[in-house]
């Protein structure tokens, strides 16, 4: 069995499985299952020591390390062993009453402790993911041992409040999985809350008390989420680290969309956090790359002979990325107003598998290697035209004695808001490997189905010798592979076969790979894998500030056409298949959309 080396910790990376007995299946298991966090000593790693005064660093008696580490700036670190003499020496100094942290752990001066604190802890992504996604790590034995979770908010909360809030969205992701009760609570013991203004320095100086508290004198390394809306992420980012960052050992903040709602406002956002941070520390995140098939994505082309020689203009007929729901914008209609389909789902999750589905070879496995590759890709496509966009608004729609409402029923949506709830576009990358070959997009909310997939029509057989069994409609015989990212996860390639028996009649048949049946290990949800990778400082899965600016120069002039011309969307009715206008957008390009028609 060869395994790669593992880039994160409580994984294990197995590139060999065994055949399907239920045996080796077990064997298989056993092996995936994950290191556990406290014996991967990759965790403990202390920040590498190449230090460089940060001249914009808040801190003026500061020196900050890779990594977002910073350590006062009366040594010059030469050495790693010089950096932990000097965190040995700040140890030291901890008064006896330290030595034994707020959840009465002794303190050993040499071991690290991680604290995650969630701004916004009262909001439906914290309920909904974050806490949940904390538990799972929990559960699986994935945190440090010494970590410690702070809920932070305005709204007045007790910790037993918060406690019993998380509580209720807790699950054990499979049913009747052992001590999960007994896990949960005393995952609950290790969470906290603290009450405070997201632009009050006094209330992050009151945190950062409570948290030294728990950190016991310990190497501290602490996580800032921000679940709060984006207009006051600068200000919660200016606080936490002026107030609140460590002082011997990282400091990590992680952004969630929306990173602006343009490119000058996106890099005015990214100039402020820079103010504060280093770009490092700052973890943008797009929770689809942390989903289980769109990581899936690298290893099936590069480690598959079969795939990557395919991987070009001159097999690819055609790649479309779609993404739907079928719910609309109920509850968020207040947000989504100002963002639109294009910002919420294209401009981020879309562009992001797209970009590493086209992207060239890394030079590694290494975080810089590959987003190096994805801002290249995306900096070789072109800008997207008007004349390339379809757009949609879902309308209100009766069905049986159910009415559906339409996007402008929302009361918290303008009555004769233009704001698109659905979209479709063909994008080009203009260069060697792609040239000519249309990346169709489709996202729309109150669709009549729910799922996100990456589709791949190969081109025709030349000089088929088969081609009169499938009559005129060759598109019918031609290859597609299918990448199903939800739900149902799979991976199949549609192939043309014989019907067994003495006559000759053909027939589309599916190589499937579907994970439900090839593995009875449940698929982590994406925040867990991100919320890991945060922790362990591994940013592959984390949107550098160049990504960032090359995906918004691509949307930002059609996004503004859009807008300036009062663009009117075409109504389509809640739960249907959408626009007809996404039909003809495709066939401009001489493309089908895959999941429309009898066999999808
Ligand atoms: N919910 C989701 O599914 C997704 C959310 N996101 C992003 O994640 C972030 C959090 O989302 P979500 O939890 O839905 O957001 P919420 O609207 O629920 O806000 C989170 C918390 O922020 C505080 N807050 C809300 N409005 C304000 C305000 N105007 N001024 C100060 N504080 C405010 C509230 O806490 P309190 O009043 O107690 O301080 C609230 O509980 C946002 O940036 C969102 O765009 C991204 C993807 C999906
Ligand atoms: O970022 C977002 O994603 C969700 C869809 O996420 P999923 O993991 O449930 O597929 C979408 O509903 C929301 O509008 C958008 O902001």
């Amino acid at each position: 069995m060869a395994a790669l080396s593992s880039s994160a910790g409580c994984r294990s990376y197995v590139t060999q499985l065994p055949s399907s007995s239920s045996s080796s299946d077990e064997t298989a298991r056993r092996r995936n299952q994950r290191i556990p966090f406290s014996s991967n000593p990759r965790i403990f790693h202390h920040a590498k020591v190449s230090c460089q005064l940060n001249p914009r660093s808040s801190h003026p008696n500061v020196l900050r390390m890779q990594d977002g580490a910073v350590a006062p700036a009366m040594t010059t670190f030469e050495s790693e062993s010089s950096s932990n003499k000097l965190k040995e020496s700040l140890l030291q100094t901890a008064p006896p009453e330290e030595r034994k942290d707020a959840a009465g752990f002794d303190v050993n001066q040499n071991e690290s402790t991680v604290t995650i604190t969630v701004l916004g802890a009262s909001g439906d992504l914290a309920k909904k993911k974050i806490f949940p996604a904390l538990f799972a790590l929990y559960y699986e034995d994935c945190l440090p041992k010494h970590f410690t979770i702070f809920g932070f908010a305005r709204t007045k909360m007790t910790h037993a409040e918060l406690r019993t809030m998380i509580s209720k969205t807790l699950t054990c992701r499979i049913d009747k999985r052992e001590n999960c009760d007994k896990k949960m609570d005393k995952f609950l013991d290790r969470c906290f809350y603290h009450s405070g203004q997201y632009d009050s320095q006094e209330d992050f100086a009151e945190l950062n008390r409570k948290m030294r508290e728990h950190e016991g004198g310990r190497v501290s390394n602490r996580l800032f989420y921000l679940s709060i809306p984006p207009n006051i992420f600068t200000e919660a980012v200016r606080c936490a680290s002026q107030s609140a960052s460590s002082v011997n050992g990282w400091t990590r903040v992680i952004v969630e969309k929306p990173f602006g709602r343009d490119s000058e406002s996106s890099a005015a956002l990214t100039k402020t956090l820079k103010q504060y941070l280093l770009e490092d520390q700052i973890f943008r995140i797009d929770h689809y790359l942390g989903k289980e098939l769109v990581e899936n994505l690298s290893i099936m082309r590069f480690s598959n002979l079969i795939f990557e020689p395919l991987w070009s203009r001159q097999y690819i007929r055609n790649v479309q990325l779609i993404f739907s729901e079928d719910f609309g914008t109920e509850g968020r209609g207040g947000y989504f107003d100002n963002y639109g389909i294009i910002r919420d789902i294209m401009q981020n999750h879309l562009l992001q598998i797209l970009a590493l589905f086209a992207m060239e070879t890394p030079v590694s496995l290494d975080a810089e290697d590959i987003r190096n590759e994805k801002v290249k890709v995306l900096r070789s496509m072109r800008p997207l035209s008007l004349e390339d966009v379809v757009i949609g608004q879902y309308k209100s729609h009766t069905k049986g004695r159910t009415t559906y409402p339409g996007y402008t029923d929302d009361t918290t949506v303008p009555k004769d808001s233009l704001t698109p709830t659905f979209a479709a576009a063909a994008l080009f990358i203009d260069n060697a490997r792609w040239d000519g070959v249309p990346f169709l997009m489709k996202a729309g909310k109150a669709l009549h189905n729910k799922i996100a997939e990456i589709r791949v029509q190969f081109r025709h057989v030349p000089g088929n010798l088969y081609n009169r069994n499938f009559g005129t409609d060759l598109d019918r015989a031609t290859n597609e592979l299918v990448i199903r990212v939800q739900p149902d996860e799979a991976i199949y390639l549609k192939i043309n076969n014989k019907i067994p028996g003495l006559g000759m009649r053909l027939d589309r048949s599916y190589l499937n790979l579907h994970y439900a049946a090839r593995y009875s290990k449940e698929i982590p949800d994406a925040y867990e894998r991100l919320l890991l990778d945060a922790i362990e400082g591994e940013r592959r899965l984390f949107i550098r500030s160049d990504e960032l600016n090359a995906a918004w120069s691509l949307f930002t002039p059609v996004l503004k056409e859009l807008e300036k011309k009062k663009i009117i969307p075409e109504y389509y009715p809640y739960g249907s298949r959408g626009p007809v206008g996404a039909h003809y957008l495709a066939a401009r390009y001489n493309v089908r959309w895959g999941d429309i028609g009898s066999e999808q």
